[in-house]
């Protein structure tokens, strides 16, 4: 059955200078799914997705989200799309219940019905019991979903999530991972995220791409591209090294901490 699809890039090209960051990336993605974008350190997956929320404006190309440009109508793009960054997006001293609907009393919704959301979206991310809890005392998965709920207040179509589970335990990724797979299933919302972890890739997504220097390098479903490389019992990693030419921990060790302590600062 042919789905409809959401978004469409076509030739998106960002450069900065003499730079091209991305270029001329052409993808489209359907409504409900999951979709991965992955790529070394600088591939130019954070421009991409700066690109689609409207926070850059693209050098030439164009991207349709639901029948819109985000080159002609950046606003109306924005009513339309949540966007969880990889800088943690949240309020430290204030508590969920308040983070949330802060955010809902920014989209304008009236007040019984920005309660009644806001309740809605801390069961759903199962964080009623810490409703009334600063947020600097939550655990980096709750802030993860507290920042998804947060992103999701306008019950936008699509959801850009960078990097969702960066510097997280086990146990967040997992929780994470779990309530990223609930939002397509009771919402299908459809999402699109950036990762460098091969795994998350593999579990959470419909179509995965691969980008190499900004350019696109392969794109398919997970089972697809591990048929491509053709060794038999092939990996997400493997994929990775095919496509890229680099190795999926090249440089992680820095780039995590620098996350992390991003997170740590900023929540004081
Ligand atoms: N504002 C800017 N000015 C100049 N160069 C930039 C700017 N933003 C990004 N770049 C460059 O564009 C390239 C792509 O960066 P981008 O952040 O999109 O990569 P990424 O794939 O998201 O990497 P990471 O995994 O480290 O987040 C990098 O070489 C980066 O240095």
């Amino acid at each position: 059955m042919a789905m409809a699809l959401l978004l469409t890039t076509q030739y998106l090209t960002k450069r900065f200078h003499a730079f091209t960051a991305l270029d001329a990336l052409t993808i489209s993605i359907e409504e409900g799914e999951i979709f991965s974008l992955l790529g070394p350190n600088g591939a130019g997956k954070s421009t991409c997705i700066k690109l689609l929320t409207t926070l850059l404006k693209p050098s030439s190309g164009d991207a349709i989200i639901d029948g819109v440009s985000v080159v002609d109508h950046p606003f109306r793009i924005r009513r339309l799309i949540g966007y969880v960054p990889q800088m943690i997006s949240v309020d430290g001293t204030l508590t969920g219940y308040e983070n949330l609907l802060l955010f809902a009393k920014l989209y304008d919704l009236p007040s019984q019905e920005a309660k009644q959301r806001v309740n809605e979206y801390l069961g759903f991310m199962e964080l009623q019991e810490a409703a009334h809890k600063p947020v600097r005392t939550y655990s980096g998965g709750m802030i993860r979903r507290l920042e998804i709920a947060q992103s999701m207040m306008h019950r936008p179509k699509m959801l850009f999530l960078d990097e969702p589970t960066t510097g997280l335990d086990p146990i967040g990724v997992q929780t994470v991972w779990q309530h990223i797979l609930e939002l397509k299933k009771q919402f299908n919302t459809t999402i699109l995220l950036t990762t460098h972890i091969m795994d998350e890739a593999d579990k959470l997504s419909d179509h995965v791409a691969f980008l190499s220097r900004g350019k696109l390098a392969a794109v398919g479903t997970p089972e697809e591209l591990k048929k491509s490389v053709q060794s038999i019992d092939s990996s997400m990693e493997d994929v990775f090294i095919h496509y890229t030419k680099e190795s999926p921990d090249s440089e992680r060790g820095f780039h995590e901490v620098a996350t992390e302590r991003k997170t740590t600062r900023r929540l004081g």
